[in-house]
């Protein structure tokens, strides 16, 4: 167990961070990775490895720790991350699904969280319902940290928020290019830019990766359509939208039924399946449900995106949601936002696990939200 005097810090949502905490997490992912990239490419000859010896190691504040994965439910993104980013943080994930251990069926979520937390030094947790994860951080000694559970998915916004940061030339043509394959494997690279504020439409269901865009994207500056069909279900929870109106973010969301409205100039077009984990028996009547909702070129130019648009999905995908013509095509970056899951990933166990740094208040935090 960690021998810490103060309290223990959790995330369980950016809806508990401020804009300025939320940036500073985007800027150390994104530095964690141009640390650790150049030791991650093949070693070619005697001297590229001599070039390797010179490199500056990226933070190891998990060395010698172990963070649990606590996952009740399938991951391949963010279970691989999270093994891939505890190693290069000197670390090692310990993974344990529902299956492998006592928790729920031999032993109370309670017991378990003061047990593994008394092993090991952090818990990434994936769960059903979301007052899961809030028990667990209730009895854990050590953080926890929101893997998915049924109202948020904050990692996963982190990863998106890094790739529209790092993609900003996209949507503003003076914003600095990315970097080159030199600045890949040399440590050299620019900081991180801020992304112009974006016009961003998601269609789909009320789901966790939306919860957590409502209670973000308007912090920072950018404007959220929602599209999602009248039915209460496919709407965001009361302990969703109480928070969503506490930060003020519902000023900057306009929510509608009407898929091409959402996309009215629209630099950036979301999705997310309609299908979640545990809705299969769901199945037919959504699909019927979300009829009119698929991302495809037509239905952004009829309803009069702006021509440039951006695509992102959270992954994994269906066809449902999206064409093949948008998902593999130009505009889409769903996959440097799997990459960045990773970095995403690094950055959150570092400050949370291996610092307890995470919720310092930064000068702007101090401050107040800026937007
Ligand atoms: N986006 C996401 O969370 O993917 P996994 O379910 O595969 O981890």
């Amino acid at each position: 167990m960690a021998l810490a005097t103060k309290a223990v810090p959790h995330l369980m949502t950016l809806a508990d961070l401020s804009p300025g905490q939320i940036q500073r997490i985007l800027a150390h992912s994104y530095h964690l990775k141009r640390t650790a990239q150049p030791w991650l490419a093949p070693v070619q000859s005697k001297s590229g490895n001599q070039a390797k010896l010179k490199l500056r190691m990226p933070s190891q504040s998990l060395f010698s720790k172990t963070v649990a994965l606590l996952f009740s439910k399938r991951s391949t993104r963010t279970r691989v991350s999270a093994e891939t980013a505890a190693s290069l943080l000197g670390g090692q994930a310990l993974f344990l699904g529902k299956e492998d251990i006592q928790i729920g069926v031999n032993e109370t979520v309670r017991d378990s969280a003061r047990v593994i937390g008394g092993l090991c030094e952090g818990i990434f947790a994936r769960v059903g319902d979301h007052s899961e994860i809030e028990e667990l951080a209730r009895y854990s000694p050590v953080p926890v940290l929101n893997a998915l559970s049924s109202l948020w998915h904050p990692t996963q916004v982190l990863a998106d928020l890094l790739t529209l940061q790092e993609h900003a030339h996209l949507f503003d043509p003076a914003a600095p290019p990315p970097p080159n394959a030199d600045d890949l494997t040399s440590q050299r690279y620019r900081r991180l830019v801020d992304v112009r504020p974006l016009t961003v439409a998601y269609l789909g269901d009320s789901a966790n990766v939306l919860h957590d865009m409502l209670v973000t994207y308007p912090r920072l500056g950018h404007q959220l359509r929602v599209a999602s069909p009248e039915n209460a279900k496919y709407r965001a929870p009361k302990e969703v939208w109480d928070r969503v109106v506490q930060l003020g973010c519902d000023k900057n969301i306009h929510w509608t039924a009407d898929p091409r409205d959402a996309v009215k100039g629209a630099d950036l077009v979301v999705t997310d399946t309609w299908i979640s984990m545990g809705q299969e028996a769901e199945k037919a009547q959504r699909l019927k449900d979300f009829e009119g909702y698929q991302v495809t070129e037509k239905l952004c130019r009829e309803g009069g995106a702006n021509p440039d648009w951006k695509f992102m999905h959270c992954l994994p995908r269906k066809q449902d949601e999206v064409d093949d013509e948008v998902f593999y095509g130009p505009r889409s970056l769903a996959f440097p936002v799997s990459d960045n899951r990773k970095w995403t990933i690094m950055a959150m166990f570092d400050l949370l696990f291996g610092k307890w740094s995470l919720l310092e208040r930064t000068k702007e935090a101090a401050e107040g939200p800026s937007a």
